[in-house]
């Protein structure tokens, strides 16, 4: 997983980038749209010329993998790793399949229509980065119709899912968590470096969605330890992104960290700092539930757990480059299941 995000920008990628920016331009006199109907459901693309011809069964998998693209499906699946944890620590006990998939499915719906109104946004400004150019908008392989009736039919029927079998709570926090990503965070990408702290919220969130579901608060301190885990979590995780792709957002026009401050030491402090706060709320979660020994055990656990991210967080803070940015992003990424999975288990203890 990590290796995609991690290969160096190639030659096609940029090839790509120039494609996007020539379709958004106005400027594809190659491709024209079509639509034809699968499965009883309108599907639309944009293709070139060349290959205009009946939907064969291979266009259909290129637009399913195209509109599954849309939904960001990694930051998708991570979301409902932590959905699966935070569902069991309010249950604190196990939880229904048929319950445990339809809060998977409605988280699921709800983050990755999330992801697509993103990608609607940012269609233009994506044909800039390598990095973002081939997505399917700004690569015009998806119509800008169809990706907006997609991605508010998958927001709709998520947050309806979410209301409508685990009440009102955590289909607002899901519709609140939609809104801030899409329309507070996703605006300051271009004007502030503080649209990290806003993602931030945004990325945690979700937490409470799994939370309230299975019977949690939102008064419960539990709940915003969990929120503080992922919360301070994607510190760590975004300065490692933010130093590997510093010149792509740099020359694209966005604003972080890194390219307001580009010695990345203030990437580095925050890396650091952000995995300190995963130890400390962590260590908070596993004294939140009875039992001196199991509290104990389990704080261990956690600082064990996060240490590979605090480790590379300070390697990277001494030595600034691509090298030990990739080692923090790819700790980042073991180590937040590897920390849910302990408070999780101390639930049980
Ligand atoms: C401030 C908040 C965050 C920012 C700015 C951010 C940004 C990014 C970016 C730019 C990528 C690269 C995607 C690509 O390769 O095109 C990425 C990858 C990823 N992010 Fe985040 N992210 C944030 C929060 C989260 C959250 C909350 C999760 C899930 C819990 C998450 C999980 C992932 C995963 C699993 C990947 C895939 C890594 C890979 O492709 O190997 N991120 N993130
Ligand atoms: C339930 C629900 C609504 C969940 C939504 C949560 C969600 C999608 C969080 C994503 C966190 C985040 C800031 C990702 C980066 O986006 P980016 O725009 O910086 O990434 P990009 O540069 O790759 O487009």
């Amino acid at each position: 997983m990590a290796t995609d995000l991690l290969t160096a920008e190639s030659d096609s990628r940029t090839a790509v980038a120039a494609r996007g920016e020539d379709a958004l331009a106005g400027r594809a006199d190659r491709t024209q749209v079509s639509s034809s109907s699968v499965d009883g459901q309108m599907a639309m693309e944009i293709q070139p010329l060349s290959r205009m011809h009946h939907l064969a069964s291979t266009d259909v998998n290129a637009v399913l993998k195209d509109l599954i693209q849309l939904t960001k499906p990694r930051i998708v699946v991570m979301i409902l790793v932590t959905t699966v944890a935070t569902a069991m620590i309010a249950a604190g006990g196990t939880i229904a399949l048929p319950t445990m998939f339809l809060l998977l499915l409605g988280t699921g719906l709800v983050a990755g229509s999330a992801g697509g109104a993103n990608q609607i946004w940012e269609r233009v400004i994506d044909a800039r980065m390598p990095r973002t150019a081939v997505r399917p908008l700004p690569s015009a392989r998806l119509s800008l119709a169809f990706a907006t009736a997609f991605t508010a039919s998958i927001g709709t029927m998520g947050v309806m899912i979410l209301g409508m079998r685990f009440g009102l709570v955590p289909a607002l926090v899901g519709l609140a968590t939609w809104g801030l990503y899409v329309f507070a965070y996703t605006p300051m990408k271009t004007r502030t470096s503080w649209n990290t702290t806003v993602g931030a919220i945004a990325g945690a969130l979700p937490m409470l969605i799994g939370y309230t579901a299975l019977g949690g608060s939102l008064l419960d301190v539990t709940g915003w330890l969990l929120f503080a885990v992922l919360g301070a979590w994607q510190y760590p995780h975004f300065m490692a992104i933010a130093w590997l792709y510093r010149r792509q957002y740099d020359e694209a026009g966005f604003r972080m960290t890194t390219t307001v401050e580009p010695t990345g030491i203030s990437a580095g402090w925050q890396s650091i700092i952000g995995s300190i706060v995963v130890i400390v709320s962590g260590v908070a979660l596993c004294w939140m539930n009875p039992g001196v020994w199991p509290a104990a055990i389990g704080s261990v656990a956690v600082a064990a757990a996060t240490l590979p991210m605090l480790k590379a967080s300070i390697r990277f803070l001494r030595q600034r480059d691509d090298v030990t940015a990739r080692r923090l992003l790819r700790s980042s990424l073991l180590v937040l299941p590897a920390v849910l999975a302990v408070v999780t288990v101390r639930v049980f203890l």
